[in-house]
């Protein structure tokens, strides 16, 4: 197969889809790879490693999405790359859909197979393409909370931790999952007085289990939620439900019951997000202030750490990428149903209900696609 890595242009995304390790297992299969010029130059990989691994470097992104039959990349197509993308290619990586239509009227008018990394998914239920991409973010949603709870970035001048004599900052964090269970052990470590919610027991009975005494579960109810926000010095928003738009836990009139100088991380925008009041915001200018409650909504976190988010990433794509440059998309699919539900629009369909229904547009159950 003709594989193609362009570089991301989304801002300050400094992730590739391919490492030279990557693209050396691929050749070895007898593919071809093509990668754009400085497509890893963010995360430490140069033109000349790729071609050491046996991969072809291109000039542009219009001739890396010309001539691939598979597109790897990282983050969702933008406007810009809307155009280049070819009916029946295959892109494999984050969408998102359900956050944006824009993105999703594009891709069923472009024709091409869009097999998201965010719902592939395990028979356990795992979502083995997001999880890695989670626990960074869940790391880091604890290290900007603490940085914008300053008083020069605008928040009420807490320390997480507090020192001995002054209490620690609440953190408080809405969705056990990934996400929420990285952030809490990065605010535990930190000493701070953390209360987990979530609306499954049996995540709360295992937090509950591996989780230091400074880490607290509450079941997740509105009234619960009214009541803990009141407190809380740094909220993270953390809920997931796979490929649909999250839930808005908190409302924009609940930002009044709460401190003014309190932050608020939403990792979930990706999905739409989980506080009502946050829209997607750019490592460049990551934050905004309502009602005194400063918003850091940044929907690519991990682009920010490349070093760690690339090959933790990659980890986790390669096997996927190998099994559908070998199989192509849909005997791939047939043969592991962990990529069925990663499949999100197929030659303008929408093949994933939760997709749809976002958008209260046509669904057309995946299995059209996958009969011989
Ligand atoms: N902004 C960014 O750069 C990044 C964003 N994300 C996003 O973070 C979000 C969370 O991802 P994961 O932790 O991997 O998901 P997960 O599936 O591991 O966890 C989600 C948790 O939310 C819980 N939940 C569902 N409804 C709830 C409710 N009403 N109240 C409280 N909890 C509820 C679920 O029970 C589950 O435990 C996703 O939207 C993901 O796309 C992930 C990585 C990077
Ligand atoms: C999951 C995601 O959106 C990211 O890693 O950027
Ligand atoms: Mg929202």
């Amino acid at each position: 197969m003709i594989i193609g890595v362009p570089k991301e242009i989304k801002n300050n995304e400094n992730r590739v889809a391919l490492t030279p390790a990557g693209a050396k297992e691929l050749v070895k299969r007898g593919h071809t790879v093509y990668v754009q010029h400085n497509a890893g130059e963010g995360s430490g990989f140069t033109d000349a490693h790729y071609t050491l691994a046996g991969a072809l470097v291109l000039a542009s992104i219009e001739e890396v999405y010309g001539v691939a039959e598979m597109i790897i990349k990282v983050k969702e197509p933008i406007e810009p790359e809307y155009k280049l993308i070819k009916e029946g290619q295959l892109l494999f990586t984050y969408f998102h859909f359900a956050s944006y239509e824009p993105l999703t009227k594009a891709m069923i008018a472009s024709k091409a197979v869009c097999l998201a990394y965010e719902t592939v998914e395990k028979t356990d239920r795992s979502l083995p393409l997001l999880v890695p991409m989670s626990e960074v973010a869940g790391r880091m949603a604890i290290q900007k909370g603490a940085n914008y709870l300053e008083k020069p970035l605008g928040g009420r001048g807490i320390l997480l931790g507090g020192v001995p004599g002054v209490l620690p900052a609440k953190v408080l964090i809405l969705g056990g999952g990934i996400v929420g269970t990285q952030a809490a052990w990065m605010a535990a470590g930190l000493g701070a007085d953390v209360t987990i919610m979530d609306v499954s027991l049996q995540r709360m009975r295992y937090l509950a289990d591996v989780m230091p005494a400074n880490v607290k579960t509450m079941m997740s109810n509105e009234y619960n939620i009214r009541e803990m926000i009141k407190d809380a010095d740094l909220i993270v928003g953390a809920v997931l439900i796979p490929g649909a738009k999250a839930p808005h836990l908190i409302t924009q009139d609940m930002l009044k019951d709460m401190k003014q100088g309190a932050v608020v991380v939403d990792v979930a925008v990706d999905q739409g997000g989980c506080i009502e009041t946050c829209k997607p915001t750019t490592h460049e200018n990551p934050t905004y202030v309502i009602e005194g409650v400063v918003h850091y909504c940044v929907a690519n976190m991990p682009g920010a750490v490349p070093y760690t988010s690339t090959l933790a990433l990659t980890n986790a794509t390669l096997p996927y990428a190998i099994q559908l440059a070998d199989k192509g998309w849909k005997k791939a699919a047939q043969e592991n149903p962990e990529l069925i539900p990663g499949l999100n629009i197929i030659n303008g369909d929408i093949v994933f209900e939760g997709v749809a229904q976002a958008f209260n547009a046509p669904y057309v159950p995946v299995n059209k696609y996958l009969e011989d």
